[in-house]
């Protein structure tokens, strides 16, 4: 039976393990903090959870304008912050009991690899938290230790005033002013749940608008709800230093403006956990930003070293974190795999309203990369969004020019994380924007915009 050393208990790790334990491998994970990794325990669970909060704050709000009022509206960010993580345990208490369940050993505690390969059996030293280190020969071993907020030099949160993401379940109260730096998604949806809670949040982004790797027109219709809703967002800033001063912070950006507020929240991206994997020793090839190479069906360069998820830098997502990992075990295990495909990969921010995408993108399409004829339209034309009172948001859908198959699309609009599906299934199936029209929607509904789109696209097809 091949032994399957797992590092990283995250979605890559864990799921890697159990499509292992599946096929009758022997598998024994190593997690040094609890299943589920950094997904679970402090990054994309809680944060989902938190914006499930603050979502049920706009609800109220948003419910004014069609006449239901609701007085006192208050947020406990005490139970806000209990339920979150309560949640995020649970959540990695069922994956324990699964992996256990399905045969997986599980350790608690720290591994690296130890440098002496022989063949194809490498060893692996674990430190399990309540025990000796010690050593096992492994088959296959497979990276999966994710990645750790960056820290910038002069910016070090210290969990009280200056907060890194995975430190603010730990305030007592809501911020009452809080500036957020960097504008990737972290930022953008951080700064967005906030402001939702009624927090004053100033946003410092580094480019000119924010989510600067988003849809641009996307990220534009987000910026100007910000802006409407009163987030003050500060443009072309780079923060050089951010700390506590008196019961506040101070941020110094490298134009010398100087913000203040009653605390910060550093989401300046992140950097992956590498350090004391052994990885130099074991001759494994990191990039020049440090993430562990890989080709598509996850192999590093040394023979029986597998890598996946967020601590290979490829599109840092839980899904295709999960599908780098199963896709490695059943490469290891003589399965038949496809290599791991990445424009069918939807992803989606969390802002209000949210911003989901898939395919090709309008850079793609702008760069003449990908050949595609577009439209675009509001969601303010669409029954449904008048009737629940939305009017900011579009759906974009790209197709090939001649055959119409669809390619790509942007959806900004309340849920767009569940309207972003139709468009990757005609993606993933080779659909035309013929068969996504010919689709019968429900009537009123937000995904009638879809087809709407698609309709569009086949009369331009006979122009
Ligand atoms: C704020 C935030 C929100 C996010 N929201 C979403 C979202 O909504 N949807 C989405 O798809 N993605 C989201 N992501 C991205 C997602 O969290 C990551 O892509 C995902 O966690 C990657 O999984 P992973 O298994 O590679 O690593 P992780 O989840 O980071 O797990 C790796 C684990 O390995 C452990 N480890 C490290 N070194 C060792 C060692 N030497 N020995 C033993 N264990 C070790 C770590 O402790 C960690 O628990 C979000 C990220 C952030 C920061
Ligand atoms: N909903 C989701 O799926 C979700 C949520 C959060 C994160 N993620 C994943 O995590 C990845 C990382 O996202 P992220 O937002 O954490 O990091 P990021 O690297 O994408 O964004 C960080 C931003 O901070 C800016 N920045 C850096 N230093 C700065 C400074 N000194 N002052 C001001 N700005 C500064 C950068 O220019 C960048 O725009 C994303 O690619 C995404 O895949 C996904």
């Amino acid at each position: 039976m091949p032994s399957i050393v797992i590092i990283g208990g995250g979605p890559a790790g864990y799921e890697a393990a159990l499509v292992a334990a599946q096929l009758d491998a022997d598998v024994t994970l190593i997690e040094e903090t609890g299943a589920g990794g950094a997904c679970v325990l402090s990054d994309c669970v809680p944060s989902k959870t938190f914006i499930a909060s603050s979502t049920a704050r706009t609800s109220i709000d948003r419910a004014e304008r069609l006449g239901v009022s609701a007085k006192d509206v208050t947020v406990d960010a005490q139970l806000v912050h209990d339920r979150v993580k309560m949640l995020a345990l649970q959540q990695s208490g069922d994956i324990c009991n699964k992996l256990v369940k399905s045969g997986v050993e599980y350790i608690t505690g720290r591994a690296r690899l130890t440098g002496v390969t022989e063949g194809f059996n490498h060893k692996v030293e674990i430190l399990p938290v309540d025990g000796e280190a010690y050593e096992v020969d492994a088959t296959v071993v497979l990276l999966a230790t994710g990645a750790t907020p960056r820290v910038l030099r002069d910016a070090r949160p210290d969990g009280e005033r200056v907060l890194s993401w995975r430190q603010v379940y730990d305030l007592e109260e809501l911020p009452e002013k809080l500036i957020v730096v960097g504008s990737g998604v972290t930022g953008a949806e951080f700064a967005s749940a906030y402001l939702a809670m009624g927090v004053d949040v100033t946003l410092v982004s580094s480019r000119e608008h924010v989510l600067p790797h988003e849809d641009t027109d996307a990220a534009m219709a987000i910026e100007s709800v910000f802006r409407e809703r009163g987030m003050t967002i500060v443009p072309n800033a780079r923060a050089l230093k951010v700390c506590a001063e008196g019961d506040g912070v101070v941020a110094e950006l490298a134009d010398g403006q100087r913000l203040t507020g009653t605390h910060a929240l550093m989401t300046v991206g992140s950097v992956p956990n590498t350090a004391g994997l052994g990885l130099a020793a074991a001759g494994v090839t990191c990039n020049d930003w440090g993430f562990v190479e890989t080709d598509r069906v996850s192999r590093t360069n040394v023979p029986g070293v597998y890598a996946a998820g967020d601590v290979t830098g490829v599109q840092m997502l839980a899904s295709v974190a999960a599908m780098q990992g199963r896709i490695a075990m059943w490469h290891a295990l003589g399965e038949t795999v496809k290599p791991l495909q990445l424009q069918t990969v939807a992803a989606n921010v969390f802002t209000d309203p949210e911003l989901a995408t898939v395919g090709a993108t309008q850079a793609d399409v702008d760069s003449g990369k990908v050949p595609a004829r577009s439209v675009t339209l509001p969601l303010e034309g669409n029954p449904r969004a008048k009737m629940s009172g939305f009017a900011d948001g579009f759906v974009k859908l790209f197709c090939r020019p001649a055959s119409g198959l669809v390619v790509g699309g942007v959806v900004v609009a309340p849920k767009a994380s569940e309207l972003i599906l139709p468009i990757s299934l005609a993606i993933q199936n080779h659909l035309t924007v013929e068969e996504l029209a010919r689709t019968v929607t429900i009537y009123p509904s937000m995904s009638g915009s879809l087809a709407e789109a698609a309709r569009q696209l086949m009369q331009h097809e006979f122009e």
